[in-house]
């Protein structure tokens, strides 16, 4: 199926094309960089890197290139002017850090399209990669994210929260990351339709002149965390033409299927998920527990029934790693090796 009966904007049918007609998205970052053996048990999560160690965040998008990704994620995901301020940083460290996400991922974007021009894999005998397409997109976490509370995952901030709020929050690191040099702003773990409104109003109050996903996150496969129904939050991103894909992600694999279907019943904008490793994340102990034993093996075998499905763009989220995404590659791309 795939491209079939979707009518995505030229940036993103060109784009599509030119991987093939199926992009690969990267895997998780923070949880990577935990894996690398960073502790970001921090409000500012990911972004601690930005400060402590970008040379690994950079390592890190290298390493998803690598495995084949055609769109990696800046570490901008829990940075906020907002949250660096709260560490004692100045409103102008903060906003620089913020551009320095997206300058880091255009730097490995630099060093993979070198290495791909020298022919340097053919040198070291690696995995034989193909030059393709590589998208950087500039991450925007929620509100709740920021909030480092739990309420990334419940979508609950309570009655007294406003869209404007919302707006007023999210309007000054929308801008830097629109001028960073980004191709396109990934509004992730998207947990309210509230959220998801705000985004579609600072896109267009702001003129932001760069495209962008949205993408919600599920524990229950057909509401987003909230509650809010999927259908009702895909509308909203299906309202904005700025928008150029919708779809999952940090959601447990298993859960895919039925929301890319119910997506798909209310956008022909390209669908796009990538789910976290089937483990849960536990907001108290700030631990991520096995839930039902979801393995990497069974992550990839779900990948061609999404595709049936219709998503276009595959990759992985928290817990996922450079194995998961080489595999997505291979299963969407038939390479023997
Ligand atoms: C909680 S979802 C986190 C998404 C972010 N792009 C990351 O991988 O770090
Ligand atoms: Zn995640």
């Amino acid at each position: 199926m795939g491209l079939e009966g979707v009518e995505p904007s030229s940036f993103m049918a060109d784009f599509l094309a030119g991987c093939g007609g199926y992009a690969v998205v990267d895997g998780g970052l923070a949880t990577e960089l935990e894996r690398h053996g960073q502790d970001l048990n921090d409000h500012l999560w990911s972004a601690k890197c930005l400060i402590s160690f970008p040379q690994l965040v950079r390592r890190v998008h290298l390493d998803y290139l690598e495995a084949g990704a055609n769109v990696i994620i800046s570490a901008s995901y829990q940075a906020t002017i907002q949250g660096f301020e709260a560490k004692g940083l100045s409103v102008e460290e903060a906003e620089t850090l913020i551009k320095r996400s997206v300058e880091i991922a255009c730097e490995a974007r630099e060093i993979y399209l070198q290495r791909c021009a020298k022919g340097y894999w053919d040198f070291f005998d690696s995995p034989k990669i193909d030059r393709h397409p590589v998208l950087v997109a500039a991450s925007v976490g929620s509100y709740g994210a920021y909030l480092a509370d739990g309420s990334e995952y419940s979508g609950n901030y309570g009655a007294s929260m406003t869209l404007e709020t919302l707006k007023e929050f999210h309007r000054r690191r929308l801008q830097i990351l629109a001028n960073s040099g980004a191709d396109l702003i990934a509004f992730e773990t998207i947990p309210n339709k509230l959220e998801a409104q705000a985004y579609v109003e600072l896109l267009k109050e702001e003129n932001i002149d760069i495209p962008a996903w949205f993408s919600f996150s599920s524990t229950d496969g057909t509401n987003v965390v909230s509650g809010d129904p999927i259908i009702e939050c895909a509308n909203i991103a299906d309202s904005c033409s700025q928008v150029v894909a919708v779809g999952i992600n940090c959601t447990p694999p298993r859960l895919i299927h039925g929301l890319i279907l119910s997506i798909r019943k209310v956008t022909n904008k390209p669908v796009i998920i990538y789910p976290n490793s089937g483990e849960t994340y536990n907001g108290e102990t700030k631990q991520w527990e096995k839930t039902r034993g979801e393995t990497e093996e069974d992550f990839v075998s779900y990948v061609g029934k999404w595709r049936d499905a219709g998503a276009c763009l595959f990759g992985g989220c928290c817990r996922t790693t450079p194995n998961t995404i080489r595999a997505i590659s291979r299963v969407l791309f038939d390479k023997s090796s």
